[in-house]
């Protein structure tokens, strides 16, 4: 469990993170979203003691991570820009970490099978693709064993195979009990890895709770119905608070009350539906419209709209 109140990091009279309060709990996956220097990773960096805030707290297990008695053995962090000597082997690198920390060399050996590093554990760190610096970070990050597991980024240059495999990872990690944190600007794998999102911008939260409940809340839902009697329902359904728009006979596009609603006035009045189901927002579609004002880096060219990946609910 991460636990974060009024967590505040200045640097100079730029405040990267500002007074933020949140709970990361275990055996979940969280997403943590927000735009370029939203301040994720100066969160994430607080979290494992790497930046001390400029006021409020931040612990892991109860404690601030400076106070862990086997940091490793509780928390695995890959971090942007993790230290690792060029010269080494990938082996060698986890043998010295392991040591350093009282881990036994057969770890080692486990989370190079596991991060699927064993074609070049014994090759130098300098000769290493970007998917492989990630799988060693993520190999480092597990070496403890750690309840916690804090991951910036962690299918930053990896191959598809690789994307699936963090993604295997991180939901097994979180079915046995551990608290799984990581940040990603990848929508599509965030909605696939994650149970719960923490949304910042500007270093403040826009949103928190379940991945559905957070998309619901930012997007509107429409519900689509297909009836022979399609021109009788409209009639029946339009009201103040009812949009109704049809882009084809027969069918359908209302927005405001639920598909419960819909069917059953449809029912009250023995209309036959051939079909109805809700259509929900993607989690782009929520990022980008909890994001929009807090977006401090914009591209020049214009943004395309945000694909319509929907997703049918029935
Ligand atoms: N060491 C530092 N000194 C000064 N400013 C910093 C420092 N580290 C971060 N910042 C600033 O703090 C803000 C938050 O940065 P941070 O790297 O935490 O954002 P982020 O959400 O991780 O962004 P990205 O998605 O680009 O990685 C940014 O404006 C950044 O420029």
């Amino acid at each position: 469990m991460i636990e974060a109140q009024g967590l505040t990091k200045r640097y100079g009279s730029k405040t990267a993170v500002d007074g933020i309060d949140f709970t990361v709990r275990p055996g979940q996956v969280t997403g943590f979203l927000g735009p370029n220097g939203a301040g994720k990773s100066t969160t994430m960096r607080m979290i494992v003691g790497l930046d001390r805030p400029s006021a409020g707290s931040v612990t892991v297990g109860g404690r601030p991570y400076r106070q862990l008695r086997a940091p490793l053995t509780e928390v695995g962090a890959l971090l942007e820009a993790k230290a690792v000597h060029p010269g080494r082997t990938a082996r060698s690198h986890l043998r010295v970490l392991a040591a350093t920390h009282g881990i036994s060399t057969a770890r080692v050996d486990d989370v190079i099978d596991l991060a699927g590093l064993g074609p070049v554990a014994d090759k130098r760190v300098k000769g290493f693709s970007l998917g492989m610096g990630q799988r060693l970070g993520i190999a480092a990050a597990l070496l403890g064993d750690p309840h916690t597991l804090i991951l910036d980024e962690p299918v930053n240059g990896l191959d598809p195979e690789g994307v699936a495999w963090v993604r295997g990872l991180a939901r097994s990690l979180a079915a046995e009990g551990r608290t799984v944190f990581l940040s990603s600007h990848l929508m599509s794998e965030v909605a696939l890895t994650a149970d719960r999102l923490l949304v910042i911008g500007r270093g403040q939260i826009l949103a928190e709770g379940p991945v559905d409940e957070v998309v619901a809340r930012a997007t509107t839902s429409t519900v689509v119905v297909r009836s022979p009697q399609a021109g009788e329902l409209a009639a029946l359904l339009a009201g103040r608070t009812t949009t109704v728009t049809s882009s084809e006979p027969q069918l359908l596009e209302v927005h405001g009350p639920s598909a419960a609603e819909v069917g059953e006035l449809a029912a009250a009045h023995r209309i036959v539906l051939h079909e109805l189901h809700t259509v929900t927002g993607s989690l782009e579609q929520a990022y980008l419209s909890l994001t929009a004002d807090a977006v401090e880096y914009h591209s020049g060219a214009p943004a395309d709209a945000p694909a319509q990946t929907s997703e049918v609910v029935r």
